[in-house]
Formats: structure tokens, C-alpha cells, sequence
């Protein structure tokens, strides 16, 4: 038998991926949208429906990116909403943790857990720069280096709420009169973060504590998955560069007291399926044409560029203008920076040299490239033979289309997968997300800070020695924050 492998389903929302005038394409906001997406996600029996999360409509010279401004309603509620339309499907939202309080958190994903009878999934992100604080009260909060720590201790703090009830704490026995036994709901915790304490006023989540997911690729961030989460969100996901990413997070995980399956790594994918491979082919070179007109490819190239190429035809050649070093304000609200933008012109101008290509086509070439196109058998095979050999331990899938993409997967390509004994043939009676994820029982709180103390302790010693190693030291933190 071939390993499980775990499928998400990413409701992209804004995104470049999105053909949002394909005929199929629906609204991003309405809940019908939602619901048909959710509905074929359970049709194929996957793991997860999974929402980003984005707290700032993204910029470019000045100008708001247009698709932002209609894709992303507040996670939460629609992930309510849908646990009354889904029996299955866990339910997975991306929620940041550098401008939120534990306590309302704790209540909301606690509420989410027990609405959907143990289905939730928090996606734990610490969003990136001042662009998106300054729409909080604490503007640019926290340097970049300290949000990891704050995550850290606002997951922590969350899991101690959690802790606070029993989980049949609630007995609500009539004949006895009894309403409720077992732990009060007292909590008590101190960080440099945090400092709450009293009694929290919602049960213990069905799954003990909902799944924890993560999601950001620096040291700190990868350092703060192999101690804290039991799933990473990532665009690492194929071939030499995925199975690099795979090992460099598994291999974290020993120290903190953890085994390689107890953290599952899910990158992001895209598909075009096709009745064979050559018409596949076909359909993903007409889709790439579609997700990047000639306006798309200036800004695609201006992340690059950092400078305003909005005078140069998209039919014409590459800018023969060099590139500035540093971001500075053209492009607001995106998490990924080009390291070195000399040398990448380098080579997009080299690359437009020997195909012979415009700027619209380099933008192209460069981006919305789909990950798995092909045959059902021929994706079916891919997945397939990627989790086998330590690619990933399955995929977040993120359709072009949204709603109706989803279904080209689940009608042709799930089949092939639970033929192959891939993907279950029906759920499991009862089965949370956590059963669905084969993650073992909820750790408690103080179990997880036990592993990390350890486990920072080892590190410190070690080759990080010197490193800030995200502001564990709270004497430094309190000085600079
Ligand atoms: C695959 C991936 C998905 C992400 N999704 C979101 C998101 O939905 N919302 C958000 O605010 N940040 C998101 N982030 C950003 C991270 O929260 C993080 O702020 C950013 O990547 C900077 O951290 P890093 O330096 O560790 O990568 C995502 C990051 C990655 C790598």
C-alpha cells in the first residue's frame, strides 16, 4: 500500500493563480462560492479546506492590486459557516499572531473545534511588515525578528486555555442535577507577551487542541514549526527543492522531542488536468496566458525591477532600464522580496535572449507555472510518487478557477488516487482532523513548552550559539521592543 496522502483544498481568494473571467469562476465572497468548493473537497474525500488570510490590501505604485479588494472576507466566519455544511472536512484559517489576544483567539478557534465537532485548523502566521500594522492601532508593531517570539507565546498562551477545561467537564447530568465536574477553567500566563489570568468561559475543544499549522520560510519561522505546529503550509513542493525543504524540517524535529510524522509538510500546488498529457499541456499553456495579461506581467516584473515599468509594452522586449536594490514603498503588503535584483534581471534578460521572448512572455515564464499537468493517472502517479519519496507528506491544492476547478480534481483525479489505496474510500465514523492527519492525541500545554525548553537549550549550545535566536531572551526583547 502506497502512504496516505493528505489532500487540502486552498480557496485562493486574490491571487494571480485565479482566472476569476473563466465562465466557472464565481464570486469570491459569496457563501455559495464557498459552499459548492467545500461541498467538492468532501466530495473527494480531502483532509482540509484551507483559507489565507490578508489584512492589507496589497499595493503597487500607489495603486490597490484590483482582485484585492473583493477576495478576502474575514476567515473565521466563513469557516463557521461551513461546518454547517460539511460533516468531514476540516477546517483550516489562516489567522495572524502579532496583532490578535490569546483570549479571543483561544474562544474563536475553541468555538470553531466544538461548532464542527473537532474539524479546525489554525494556519499561525505573523504577517510581515508595518504596511499591514498600520491598519491596527499598533501600527508597525514589533520588529520582524520578535514576531515569531510573540507567535510562539500566543500559541502557547492559547494552548493553556485550551487546557484550562476538562475535556467532559460539562456533564449536564439531569437525573443527579450535576451540570459539570472536573477542572474550572482557571489559566494563568506570563510571558514577555502576556500576562493573563482568570477563567475561560468556553469548553475544551473537541480535538483537545485544534490543529496547528504554519506558514513562513525563514530560519525563525521553520525553527518555530518543528517546535510548535503539526503541519507547515509551503511553496516548496516539487522535485530537488522540496525534498530539501522536507529534510531540513524533519530533521528539526528530534530535538524538541518529536518523530518526522508528527509534523506533516504541505506545499501549495496547482493543477490542469487534461484527457491525456499533450492536451493538458495544451489547456496550462492557454491558463498561464489567461493569469498573466500584459498589465499583470509590468507588476509581476516591477517586484523585480522595484521601479515603475508601467511605459513598457508588455509586447515589446524587457526593460533596458537597471533595476533598484531596494523595495522601498513600490511594492506594499508581499511577503516575498527578491534577494538580489541585479542578478536576477541578469537572467531574465538572458532567459528572454535565447527563447526569444517579450516581457509579457518572460512574466509568463516566470510565473503561474502549474505544478501538477497532466493525465488523471499521470497526476495521480506524481502525487503519488512524491510523497513516497519525501517530496511532501501531501498537497494544498489551489485551483485556477474557483469554485468550479475543484471538480476536474476530484472527479478524475481522486478516483485514480483511492483505486491506488492512496486516499481513503470514505471517512472514518467520527474522525476528527487531527484522526484524519494521523497526528496522535493533543499534546498539553505544558508538554509542548517542555519539548521547545529542551530543545532551545540543546540549540543554544550549539550552532546557533549567539544567534537571537527569534528574541528568546526576554531581557534583550524587553530593552528593544
Ligand atoms: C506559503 C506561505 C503562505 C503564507 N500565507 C500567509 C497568509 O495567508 N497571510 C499572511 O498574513 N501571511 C502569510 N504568509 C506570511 C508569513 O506569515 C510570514 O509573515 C512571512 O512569510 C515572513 O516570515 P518568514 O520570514 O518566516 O517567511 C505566508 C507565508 C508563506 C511562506
Amino acid at each position: 500500500m502506497p502512504k496516505q496522502v493528505i489532500l487540502g483544498a486552498h480557496f485562493p481568494g486574490v491571487n494571480n493563480t485565479t482566472v476569476w473571467s473563466d465562465p466557472r469562476s464565481g464570486s469570491h465572497i459569496e457563501f455559495e462560492s464557498f459552499r459548492r468548493f467545500a461541498q467538492t473537497a468532501e466530495r473527494g474525500r480531502f483532509d482540509f479546506l484551507f483559507l489565507a488570510e490578508g489584512l492589507a490590501l496589497r499595493e503597487q505604485r500607489g495603486h490597490i492590486h484590483d482582485l484585492d479588494v473583493v477576495g478576502r472576507p474575514d476567515t473565521l466566519p466563513v469557516l463557521a459557516a461551513l461546518a454547517g455544511v460539511t460533516e468531514h472536512l476540516g477546517l483550516v484559517g489562516t489567522i495572524n499572531a502579532t496583532f490578535n489576544e490569546p483570549y479571543e483567539l483561544a474562544r474563536q478557534f475553541a468555538t470553531l473545534d466544538l461548532l464542527s465537532q473537532g474539524r479546525a485548523g489554525w494556519n499561525v502566521v505573523t504577517s510581515s511588515d508595518a504596511f499591514t500594522g498600520r491598519n491596527f492601532r499598533r501600527g508597525g508593531y514589533l520588529p520582524r525578528e520578535h514576531r515569531y517570539a510573540r507567535a510562539e507565546s500566543q500559541v502557547t498562551a492559547n494552548r493553556h486555555l485550551w487546557d484550562s477545561w476538562d475535556q467532559d467537564a460539562v456533564v449536564a447530568d439531569r437525573e443527579s442535577g450535576q451540570f459539570r465536574t472536573g477542572r474550572d477553567g482557571d489559566f494563568a500566563y506570563t510571558s514577555h507577551f502576556f500576562d493573563i489570568h482568570g477563567t475561560f468561559n468556553t469548553p475544551r475543544p473537541t480535538q483537545g487542541h485544534p490543529v496547528i499549522f504554519q506558514a513562513g520560510d525563514s530560519d525563525d519561522g521553520r525553527e518555530f514549526a518543528a517546535r510548535t505546529a503539526d503541519a507547515i503550509f509551503t511553496g516548496h513542493g516539487s522535485g530537488d527543492d522540496g525534498r530539501a525543504f522536507y529534510r531540513d524540517i524533519k530533521g528539526r524535529l528530534a530535538r524538541y522531542g518529536r518523530d518526522p510524522e508528527d509534523l506533516k509538510i504541505l506545499p501549495a500546488a496547482t493543477f490542469i488536468v487534461g484527457s491525456t498529457d499533450e492536451e493538458a499541456r495544451r489547456i496550462s499553456d492557454t491558463v498561464r496566458r489567461q493569469q498573466v495579461s500584459g498589465q499583470t506581467a509590468q507588476l509581476i516584473l516591477e517586484r523585480i525591477w522595484n521601479r515603475d515599468l508601467s511605459g513598457f509594452d508588455p509586447d515589446g522586449p524587457l526593460p533596458d532600464i537597471e533595476p533598484e536594490s531596494h523595495p522601498g514603498a513600490l511594492v506594499q503588503g508581499r511577503v516575498q522580496h527578491v534577494k538580489d535584483p541585479a542578478a536576477e534581471v541578469a537572467r531574465l534578460r538572458q532567459l528572454a535572449a535565447d527563447k526569444n521572448l517579450s516581457l509579457r512572455e518572460v512574466a509568463i515564464e516566470i510565473s503561474a507555472r502549474q505544478n501538477f499537468v497532466g493525465s488523471p493517472e499521470t497526476i495521480a502517479d506524481t502525487l503519488i510518487e512524491s510523497v513516497e519519496t519525501g517530496v511532501s507528506d501531501g498537497y494544498i491544492l489551489v485551483p485556477h478557477i474557483t469554485p468550479g476547478g475543484l471538480d476536474d480534481f476530484v472527479d478524475h483525479v481522486v478516483p485514480i488516487l483511492t483505486q491506488r489505496g492512496a486516499l481513503r474510500s470514505e471517512y472514518a465514523a467520527g474522525s476528527t482532523l487531527r484522526d484524519n492527519l494521523a497526528l496522535g492525541g493533543a499534546r498539553s500545554a505544558t508538554a509542548w513548552e517542555a519539548g521547545s525548553a529542551a530543545g532551545l537549550a540543546e540549540l543554544a549550545g550549539h550552532e546557533l550559539a549567539g544567534h537571537d535566536l527569534a528574541g528568546h531572551d526576554v531581557t534583550e526583547r524587553r530593552a528593544s521592543a
